[in-house]
């Protein structure tokens, strides 16, 4: 029988997962053409790879491309180059976009919102710019659940970043075909491939609520290992009759 080393039974877990969320979730489509937001971080790193690797499969037929914006007025150093060469060793093409905002025209609003505002409009603009008809983000499991657990915490809301999201009025749909890859295997993958860390200097930069919830996350599953599981069916498992709905 094949003996895999760890490095492949880890890539083997992460291609299963993947292609489970696609086809559970209807991701990907014949005739489909999809911008990948690369930030530089290790999950849209890996999602480039996972995507080309897919395209490169007959069935469903569908085309990529990648696309790095930097916000000028944020002093965040890319690495530009290593993107590209990155994104090209795998066949894909890569494009820069470049934009920014002012943080003092909006004081209402938080500069990562501004921020994060901006580089969704960026992902829209590139996207219509190259025929695409959806975005791909390289959101994971873990981050889907964190931000479930961060929507009823403090949104009172039971809600999160779904792994398909048709937006009518822009005719694009967003999709995460990470939705079902653990963040374990990702950094696993990380350190096999030997990703360059990009420089991460934004003055504005906090992760306080998200590492909460991870830390809440990682509580949840020492005290049952399938918590991960059972908080993901309970998003499909809604039982409105032993809900307090009102009248
Ligand atoms: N500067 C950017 N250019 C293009 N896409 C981006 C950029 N920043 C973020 N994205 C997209 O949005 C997703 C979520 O962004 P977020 O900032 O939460 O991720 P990250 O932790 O910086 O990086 P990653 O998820 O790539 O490890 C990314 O996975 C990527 O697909």
């Amino acid at each position: 029988m094949a003996q895999f080393t760890e490095e492949e039974k880890m890539m083997r877990r992460i291609e299963k997962r993947f292609s489970k969320g696609v086809v559970e979730y209807g991701l990907i489509e014949d005739g489909d053409k999809i911008l990948i937001g690369l930030s530089g971080g290790k999950d849209s790193l890996a999602l480039v790879e996972l995507l080309a690797k897919r395209a490169r499969i007959y069935k469903p037929e569908f085309s990529i491309v990648v696309v790095h914006v930097v916000m000028k007025n944020i002093p965040y150093q890319s690495d530009v180059e290593y993107l590209r060469e990155y994104v090209e060793s795998w066949g894909v093409p890569f494009l820069l976009y470049e934009t920014e905002f002012d943080a003092a025209t909006d004081t209402r609003k938080s500069p990562c919102f501004l921020c994060s505002w901006n580089r969704r409009k960026a992902l829209f603009t590139v996207a219509k710019e190259q025929g695409c008809n959806k975005i791909a983000l390289g959101h994971h499991m873990d981050d889907i659940l964190e931000t479930l657990l961060m929507n009823i915490t403090y949104q009172g809301a039971f809600s999160t970043m779904p792994p398909r999201l048709v937006m009518k009025k822009f005719d694009m749909t967003i999709i995460r075909p990470m939705c079902l890859v653990h963040e374990a295997d990702l950094m696993e993958l990380a350190q096999a491939r030997g990703y360059r860390k990009q420089v991460k200097n934004c003055p504005y930069e906090s992760q306080s609520s998200r590492s909460t919830m991870k830390g809440i996350l990682k509580q949840l599953e020492d005290m049952n290992p399938e918590a991960r599981y059972s908080l993901w069916g309970s998003m499909s498992n809604v039982q409105e009759e032993l809900l307090p709905l009102k009248v």
